[in-house]
């Protein structure tokens, strides 16, 4: 279990985060989302005892780590960096050694070769890191931040490297490796669609402040304001005079959001009449871009996996559910 209470860091005297507090269970994978720079590496980098000096406490199982600085070698932390990190004049076999260096020489060598079996790589054991593929790459990476036994995963950014099928093996791979070991695990991606596929828990970092904590399906279907439905769910903000002419109330400090593919565009009449600004094919849907004529030409892009009758230029009717119109803060 990792335990975040009110964590804080200010680079220059510039504050980065502030009051941010989390949970990881074991067995939990938690992903840190939020744009460049908000400092999702930073937290990983101050889980790991990379970054001694912030506010607030980080507890790894009972022991409280940030206020006794217990430092990096003793934290039972695994660190995947995001270029994995790996010494380029070593070997395979010497870079897992390397997290080793406590064990006699009899123990590492058999610690190593347990390892080279676990992760599939005993082929590679006396190759240099030039010499291996990217998903190779990674495997050593991981290899060697769980040689010793850590209670938390870190990684960040870990598929990034990887072509499209390879990530995803890997992603489910891991993901079991996470599962079976009771690890706590915390990921960073920008990836929100591999963020849902493979995190228990998500928090979404705004300014500074980590604005939502949550089960990931509860995130995806109530995010708590615009910007985490914006970050996690493609969505379109509704005109609040639409929300009042189809019967909905709406306070100014208040947004109506829709998901992208529960829009639907068609040429039967509604109240809601749209321009098509663009059409573009996607592979196994469209994506329409349009103008909402009657509502101050509010722009709005829908998702749709059909476009009969419907062309560039064309107008048409948008028909929404009620029922999918979410009403949030801005
Ligand atoms: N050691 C440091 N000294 C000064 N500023 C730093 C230091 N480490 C990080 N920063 C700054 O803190 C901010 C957060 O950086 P961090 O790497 O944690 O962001 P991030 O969310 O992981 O970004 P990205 O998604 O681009 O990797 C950035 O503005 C960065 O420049």
């Amino acid at each position: 279990m990792v335990s975040i209470e009110k964590f804080g860091i200010s680079f220059n005297d510039t504050k980065i985060l502030e009051n941010i507090s989390f949970d990881v269970k074991p067995g939990e994978i938690v992903t840190l989302l939020g744009s460049s720079g908000c400092g999702k590496t930073t937290i990983l980098r101050s889980i790991a005892g990379l970054q001694k000096e912030h506010e607030g406490t980080i507890c790894i199982g009972n022991e409280c780590v940030s206020s006794k600085k217990v430092y990096k070698k003793d934290r039972e932390v695994g660190y995947i960096f995001q270029d994995y990190a790996l010494f380029p004049h070593l070997n395979v076999h010497e870079n897992i050694s390397f997290a080793l260096y406590k064990l006699s020489k009899k123990k590492k060598e058999k610690r190593v070769d347990e390892l080279l079996e676990q992760f599939n790589i005993v082929d590679h054991k006396y190759k240099q890191i030039h010499q291996l593929s990217g998903g190779q790459q990674q495997r050593v990476a991981i290899a060697r931040a769980m040689a010793n036994n850590p209670k938390i995963l870190l990684l960040d950014e870990p598929f990034s490297n990887l072509d499209a099928m390879l990530r995803y093996k890997t992603k489910i791979w891991l993901k079991d490796l996470i599962k079976q070991m009771n690890l706590s695990a915390i990921l960073v991606t920008h990836d929100k669609k591999e963020a849902l596929s493979i995190s228990d828990k998500i928090g979404i970092i705004n300014d500074k402040k980590l604005i939502q904590f949550d089960n990931a399906k509860k995130m995806f279907e109530n995010p708590n304001s615009l910007y985490v439905a914006n970050f996690l769910c493609e969505v379109n903000e509704l005109p609040n005079r639409y929300i009042k002419d189809i019967g909905l109330n709406i306070k100014e400090d208040k947004v109506a959001i829709i998901k992208i593919d529960e829009c639907k565009i068609s040429k039967d009449k509604s109240n809601c009449k749209v321009k098509i600004l663009d059409i573009s094919f996607c592979g196994e849907y469209y994506e329409l871009v349009l103008n909402l004529l009657d509502y101050d030409n509010t722009d709005m892009i829908v998702k749709s996996h059909s476009i009969e009758n419907l062309n560039i230029n064309d107008e048409a009717f948008m028909h929404i559910d009620k029922k999918d119109i979410k009403i949030i803060d801005k």
